[in-house]
């Protein structure tokens, strides 16, 4: 299959919008063309795509609001002006989708959320439960909050580890050039647009320069950097216009525009890698016959009532094995629950683990969202 049709069968899109994009240059929140873009993901969610924003622009919308004329220094005032015009984004887009019925959801993530395994869980299952309840999650840093040693630093690296924490199929980046040129066209008009490429082309990063419009951070290296890092969970990225005409329709449906950067690696592979490359085993489980069974051949969640026994200790969120009766392994995963809680559980029925918990959260032990089976 070309690669631009087979981008078009992605159903999970991150989509990014810069800064300068999002602020028309500066001279505040481009109404109009968030209308735009809205119109175009809603049309999106309605053909049963799910799209998760990320979107930069708070910066830049506090110091319109606040009628500063140039970017501060300081990073107290950086992250005023960022409190000030997150509010503000979040209302613009609120009203663009809600003339579509679509919901949003606001999400502020800084780097422990994405580094510590507990948290790390949790933003994914919560992401994933607003895609599945057709809301929009729209996604920026938690720039009020953040110091600078725990700054993504970027949007563009932040919109790739989302997409990695959702295994989104695709990454799309808006942004104020047309694509990857093979030099900054702001520099020398004559270069010329890569089409496609692959993400990990150690080329592309003498090509990409950085960011000069003094909203943003990024600039291209990050967007081609962002791309790395996508592939590593088999997600394509595109880097392409925001201001070309119903951009996020067309390139969403395979159509030729921007620059295609594509994973080296098929995405199920690259999946089960990064998964599996992230972690250390911490635990067991050891599997009854039937729960064997469920798992390897009908791809269903790990419930506790399958589970004969546990060893180990481990937390929320780390990795673990599960065993067959042979103590053979059948599978890895996510598991949901603390190495002691789960020793009060096994065997039982997910209604019964209020009464031995003193509380219910998941109810599968294991998600299979978060599942390696083996020698698949
Ligand atoms: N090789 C390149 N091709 C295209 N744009 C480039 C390249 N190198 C640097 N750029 C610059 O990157 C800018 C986009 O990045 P940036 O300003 O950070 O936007 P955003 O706010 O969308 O992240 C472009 O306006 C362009 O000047
Ligand atoms: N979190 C910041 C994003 C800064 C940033 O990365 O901007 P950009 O290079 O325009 O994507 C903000 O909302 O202003």
């Amino acid at each position: 299959m070309q690669a631009r049709q087979k981008l078009a069968a992605s159903r999970r899109w991150v989509i990014k919008i810069g800064s300068a994009l999002l602020t028309d240059n500066g001279r505040g929140v481009n109404r109009e063309a968030i209308s735009r873009w809205a119109a175009e993901m809603a049309g999106l969610r309605e053909a049963g795509i799910e799209v998760l924003l990320v979107s930069s622009g708070a910066v830049a919308a506090g110091m319109d609001r606040l009628g500063w004329r140039r970017r501060p220094e300081s990073i107290h005032q950086l992250q005023a002006a960022a409190a000030v015009g997150q509010s503000h984004l979040v209302q613009v887009y609120e009203q663009a989708f809600g003339h579509f019925g679509c919901p949003t959801a606001q999400i502020l993530l800084d780097h422990d959320d994405l580094s510590n395994r507990t948290r790390y869980l949790n933003a994914r299952s919560t992401l994933r439960t607003l895609l599945s309840l057709g809301a929009v999650p729209i996604v920026n840093e938690n720039d009020t909050v953040v110091t600078d040693e725990i700054r993504f630093g970027d949007n563009d690296t932040l919109a790739a580890l989302v997409a990695n924490l959702v295994e989104a199929d695709a990454l799309l980046i808006l942004t104020d050039a047309d694509g990857l040129f093979t030099e900054d066209p702001r520099d020398n008009p004559a270069a010329t647009l890569i089409h496609e490429a692959s993400a990990a082309d150690p080329s592309l990063a003498a090509m990409a320069g950085g960011s000069r419009s003094g909203l943003g951070r990024g600039g291209m290296s990050t967007k081609v950097r962002a791309a790395q890092l996508a592939a590593r969970s088999g997600a394509a990225t595109v880097i392409a216009g925001g201001a070309v005409d119903g951009v996020i329709r067309r390139v969403c449906a395979g159509e030729q525009l921007g620059t295609l950067l594509q994973p080296d690696a098929d995405p199920m592979t690259a999946r089960k890698r990064w998964l599996a490359g992230q972690l250390q085993l911490r635990g067991s489980l050891f599997l009854d016959p039937g729960a064997e069974r469920a798992l390897r051949d009908q791809g269903k969640s790990l419930l506790a009532v399958g589970v004969t026994g546990v060893e180990g200790r481990f937390h929320r969120g780390e990795l673990v094995a599960c065993r067959n009766g042979a103590g053979e392994e059948v599978a890895r995963g996510l598991v949901n629950y603390d190495s002691a809680e789960v020793a009060r559980i096994v065997g039982q029925p997910s209604e019964r683990f209020a009464e031995l918990l003193g509380y219910r959260d998941d109810d599968e032990l294991i998600h299979r969202d978060n599942l390696i089976l083996q020698g698949r």
